[in-house]
């Protein structure tokens, strides 16, 4: 099977919970993929089962060719997968900058040999990620709060710090989980274009749940429609709006539609 993220009969089940069932979609390289459903659809538990957190208890995860079902969330992100968090920041009392160049060693880490010796090796992979960690501040105009405590910044920036944490580990293809969550809507649209910036500049894949609907149409290429667990549809966003099945899902459920 070839493709590039390719998720094929992919189930969950918690106990007698079935939240994820037979879901078979592919991410395509270069484009960004919605993911969205009403409250409890199952796309978080989808994004969970991609970046390692739950083994699926079905179906297959494949990536550039190769079976990552179920491997554990640091072997993902060294396949060139990595996520951003709702929660945007893993350590509120370090810096903005440590906290990115905490991304940017993820993908490369030392290892316990050359992070005791140092030597050459350690070197180029400490200057190599730092290079990163300004690349990436700067593009996600994060370098005026390079040396605040992360835990400080406004909300806003704590979200582009959420993806900035996932952008330095140099993945292949980003998934952002509602990167927009809290976001008022001038915000979400600055937003918006900053996620197209980065996706030339960084010639980046997507996969992005989010319930801002206005942000999703603008944004993806592609989406899929979860509702129960399950695909009721797939398509371009035009598609995806007129499509029966996902009014019905938005108009009987109880999301919001941002
Ligand atoms: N760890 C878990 N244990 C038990 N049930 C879970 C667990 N995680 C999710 N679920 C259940 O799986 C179903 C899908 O939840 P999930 O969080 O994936 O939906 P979602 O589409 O991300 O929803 P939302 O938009 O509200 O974030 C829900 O019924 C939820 O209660």
């Amino acid at each position: 099977m070839s493709g590039f993220l390719k998720l094929n009969g992919l189930g969950k089940r918690f106990g007698g919970l079935a939240a994820l069932t037979d879901v078979t979609f592919e991410a395509t390289e270069g484009k960004v993929t919605g993911l969205i459903g009403p409250n409890g659809a199952g796309k978080t538990t989808c994004f969970n089962l991609l970046t390692g957190t739950f083994a699926p208890t079905a179906g297959k995860v494949l990536f550039q060719g190769k079976d990552i079902t179920g491997l554990p969330p640091h072997k993902v992100v060294e396949a060139g997968l990595a996520r951003t968090f709702q929660s945007a920041t893993t350590f509120p009392k370090a810096s903005v900058r440590e906290n990115i160049m905490r991304g940017a060693l993820l993908r490369h880490p030392l290892g316990p040999v050359a992070s005791i010796l140092g030597g050459a090796t350690a070197k180029r992979a400490v200057s190599r990620a730092e290079e990163t960690v300004v690349e990436v501040m700067d593009a996600l105009e994060l370098t005026p709060y390079a040396d605040r405590e992360a835990g400080t910044l406004a909300y806003g920036h704590q979200k582009r710090l959420g993806v900035a944490i996932g952008l330095a580990t140099r993945p292949r293809i980003l998934l952002l989980d509602e990167p927009a969550a809290g976001l008022n809507p001038d915000e979400v649209d600055r937003f918006g274009q900053m996620l197209t910036m980065l996706k030339e500049r960084f010639d980046l894949s997507m996969l992005i749940v989010e319930h801002h609907m206005r942000l999703i149409m603008r944004i993806c290429d592609h989406i899929v429609v979860l509702d129960h667990g399950e695909m009721i549809a797939e398509g371009s966003p035009a598609e995806i709006q007129k499509d029966p099945r996902v009014i019905e899902a938005y108009l009987g459920g109880d999301a919001h539609a941002g």
